[in-house]
Parts: C-alpha cells; structure tokens; sequence
C-alpha cells in the first residue's frame, strides 16, 4: 500500500492485478479504469490497476483495455499487486496463481467457482495462515448478494435450507423453450453469445456450474466442507421439448433448482431439473436471472433475486469484493478465516422425499394400467394423478403422465426401475421431480 501517487494524494493507493480480460474481467477493467475516482471517494481507498494478466495481448476485447497494462506473465503482476483479481476460470494455473498470491499475504478476489468447489479449503487455509483474504461473491449467482449474507449477515442464526436457480444459462435455455418453444442449441448459442454460458458450457448444461455453486454456497451455509462431487447432480441435456411441452399443459414450467438440506444425518445437496408451479415465485424468474430462498431457524424465509450471470452483473460482484477489501487493508484488518468446525457430511438423495412426474409408453392391452399401479404399489408409492393419451404415431402405444404423491427418492427410483423392466412398458420416456411449492 502507498499513499504517494499523485491523482488521489489523500488516499491510499492499492495496486490492483487482474487475472483474465474476458466477459468479466474486461468489465471489471471498465469500471476500475472508467470509475476510478468515484470508487476513491466511495470507498476512501485509490485502486490502481497496474496490469492484466491476459493469453493474448492482441485479443480484440469488449472493453479497450490500455495496451500497456497487458502482459503475458501473470506472476509478475501477482507479485507486484496489493490485491489479485482472478477472473481466468478453471483449475490450473487459477489454483496456482491464486496460491502464490494468498501465501505472499496478497488478498484475492474470484468468481472462479469451479476452483472453489474443488479446493475451496485449500485455498480457505492458505488465506488464514497468511492473514489475507479471500473473497468470491462473483462465484454464486453472479450479482446476487448471496456469499456475503450467508457468511456474514447470517453467521449468528441456523441455515436449514436454501433452494434456488443459480445458473444464468441453464435458466435462459429452459425459459426460451417455455416461452418462445426455442430449440434447446439455438437457446444455447444465444446464452453463449449474451456472455452467460462458462468457456465450456458444457459445465451449465449438465448442472456442473450449479453443483459447483451450491457446494460453495453450502460450505458457507453449513460451517463445513463441500465439494462438487458431495452433489447430486443432473443436468438439462435430457429435457425435452416435449417435457416443456407437457409441464406447460399441467400449469408448470421446469426450471434447474440447486438445493441444499440440512437432514438428520446430514447435508443433502442436489442440482436437477424440476417442475414447478407456473404461479410459483420462481416460476417467474426468466432469462438469465436467478433467485435463491434461504430458510433459517431465527430469520425465517429469505428470497434473494438478481442477475445471476454475464459480464456487467458479475463485475458488480467483483467490485463490491474489491472495495470491501481494500477497505479491510486501509484499515490493516486480516481475513477472516472460515471455520467449518461443523464437519457435516453430505448425504446421498435415499431418504430425500418428493413428487415425481413419470412420463411413460406402453403397449395398449387389457390389463396394462393395472400392471402399472401395481409396480407402484409394490414400492410404496401412491401414484396422485393418470393421463393417457394415444401415441399419434402408432395406435398400439399408449403415452401414460404419471404424477406421484410425495414418496422417498429411492423408492421412486426403483419404482422407475422396475417400469424399464416390465414388458408392457415399451419406454420410460422422462422422470422430472415435481416442486408444489408447499
Ligand atoms: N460470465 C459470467 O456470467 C460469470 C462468470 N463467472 C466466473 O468468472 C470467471 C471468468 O468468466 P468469464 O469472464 O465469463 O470467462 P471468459 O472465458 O470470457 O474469460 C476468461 C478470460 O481469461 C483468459 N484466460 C484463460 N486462461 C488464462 C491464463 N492462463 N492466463 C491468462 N488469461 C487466461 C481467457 O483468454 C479469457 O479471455 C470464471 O471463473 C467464471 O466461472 C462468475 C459469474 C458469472
Ligand atoms: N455460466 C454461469 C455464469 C455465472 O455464474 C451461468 O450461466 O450462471
Ligand atoms: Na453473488
């Protein structure tokens, strides 16, 4: 930290890296470089951004960057820095890099939850051994003040729940289907195109993004460590249009929730497409935004809504860490280092209880729903509603909606295995958990 550059004597100065000029970093580098006086005098703190870390310094940008703040040797502008900005995605060199800066007692911004979800606590014990911070509000639900309120705001109260939509793409893809009946690739392209999707999207699309957010969130949550492979996790590769279709006719939309659950046992965490009410609160949340609920013992209900990807809502994130921080080091306060004393282990979905929506065809004989109540009967699930409608393209199959009461996960589960085996079932053709809202 200097107190001698001359745009701003009567501040102090922070000498401010960034790792990574794309969607976001080149926001990140608008506002810091456009705004720069105005976040001085918000914040009581100058933030210098004294190089961008980038692949390819000729790359063309959304936002012009000054040439000479590029640079190709990312350690050297670590090094220098009072605060490192990494917004390059991935795990390595992200990890690296964002170690050597956290073991210099260097403070570290990310939004990078990929890396987060994998090596959070790494990265956690790095920060508390130097003293530095380390903070990611970028890293769940892009601008949505969410880390920041579960680590602090709610630090004194007893998180039970939190259920929400937490990926931009996933939720911009479905809505489109919904609204607008989009192919699921030109939906996609789109989301690319808008800045939303990850450098692979692949990771949104298979639920990846959101699992990783919702081991990150939990962590914060639940005073213990998550990673993404303690998460359940599907993705929206199998909806289909006629999915959409069919939730439509019901008066339901199918959005991608991210769930974790305190139990018994336990912490269940769980991405996977579900229907839900048309009329339902996140029934209306559309495009790229997101929303999260919170339930607490003391606060009760929170709901928490914004725009939960691309790059000028994401940098928002980034720059209220960045001041938040800067502030921290005027003051020459440490990190805060994040226990996760509370150690609870995840727990598989067995004993998560819901509603399913099976979706089946059958050959049309005597005798065949008969069958197919028994098989439910069987593994003790009480089937709730029964819509059979005549394949349009071959009279011999019937297409048979199923809706179920509310049944343990695993005996849905087995439920739907024992319809693959039965010889008048010719398919099961989606199994989509069903949210009432209750
Ligand atoms: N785009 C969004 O809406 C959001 C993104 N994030 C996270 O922010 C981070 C950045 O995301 P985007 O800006 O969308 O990605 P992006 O792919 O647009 O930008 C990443 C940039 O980093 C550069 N880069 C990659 N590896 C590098 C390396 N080794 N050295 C130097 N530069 C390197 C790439 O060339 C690219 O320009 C990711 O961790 C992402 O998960 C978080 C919330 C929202
Ligand atoms: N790819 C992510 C970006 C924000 O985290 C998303 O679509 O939500
Ligand atoms: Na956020």
């Amino acid at each position: 930290m200097t107190t001698s550059a001359t745009s701003h004597p009567q501040t102090p100065h922070l000498k401010v890296a960034l790792l990574g000029a794309g969607t976001v970093g080149s926001q990140v580098a608008r506002v810091l470089l456009d705004s720069k006086d105005e976040l001085a005098l918000r914040s009581g703190v100058t933030l210098d951004l004294v190089g961008v870390a980038v692949r390819d310094v000729d790359a063309k940008r959304d936002y012009e960057i000054p040439r000479e703040l590029l640079t190709r040797d990312a350690d050297s502008v670590i090094d220098a820095a009072d605060i490192v900005v990494e917004l390059t995605g991935g795990i390595e060199p992200a990890r690296t890099r964002i170690l050597r800066a956290l073991n210099a007692g260097t403070t570290v911004v990310t939004g990078n939850k990929a890396l987060l979800a994998a090596h959070g606590r790494e990265l956690q014990d790095a920060a508390a051994a130097s003293g530095s911070q380390l903070s990611y509000e970028a890293a769940v639900a892009g601008a949505i003040p969410i880390v920041r309120p579960m680590r602090d705001s709610l630090a004194g109260d007893k998180v039970t729940r939190f259920l929400g939509i937490m990926n931009g793409t996933t939720n911009f893809i479905l809505d489109q289907m919904d609204t607008t009946g989009a192919a699921f690739d030109d939906a996609l392209a789109e989301a690319q195109e808008l800045g939303y999707a990850e450098a692979d999207p692949t990771a949104d699309v298979e639920g990846h993004d959101a699992a990783a957010k919702a081991a990150v969130l939990a962590s914060l949550a639940f005073h213990s460590t998550f990673t993404l492979d303690d998460v359940h996790c599907e993705g929206i590769t199998a909806v289909t249009a006629e999915d959409v279709a069919t939730a439509a006719e019901a008066g339901y939309v199918i959005k991608l929730l991210s769930v974790g659950e305190r139990t018994e046992d336990g912490v269940n965490l769980r991405v996977n497409p579900v229907m839900i009410p048309r009329n339902h609160v996140l029934g209306g949340v559309h495009g790229a935004y997101n929303a999260v609920f919170v339930e607490a013992e003391n606060a009760g209900s929170l709901m928490f809504y914004g725009q939960g990807a691309g790059g000028e809502p994401t940098a928002s994130a980034v720059l209220g860490d960045l001041v938040s921080a800067a502030r921290a080091i005027a003051r020459g306060a440490e990190g805060i280092p994040l226990s996760d004393h509370a150690k609870l282990p995840a727990v598989s979905m067995d004993n998560v209880t819901t509603r399913m929506a099976i979706t089946v065809t059958v050959k049309d004989r005597l005798g065949v729903l008969a069958q197919i109540a028994q098989v439910f009967a069987d593994h003790g699930v009480s089937i709730s509603t029964m819509h059979q409608t005549e394949d349009p393209k071959d009279q011999a199959i019937s297409v048979l909606r199923l809706v179920t009461h509310t049944g343990r996960h695993r005996d849905l589960m087995d439920t739907v295995g024992a319809l693959r085996e039965l010889p008048v079932v010719a398919e099961v053709l989606s199994v989509i958990p069903v949210e009432t809202g209750d």
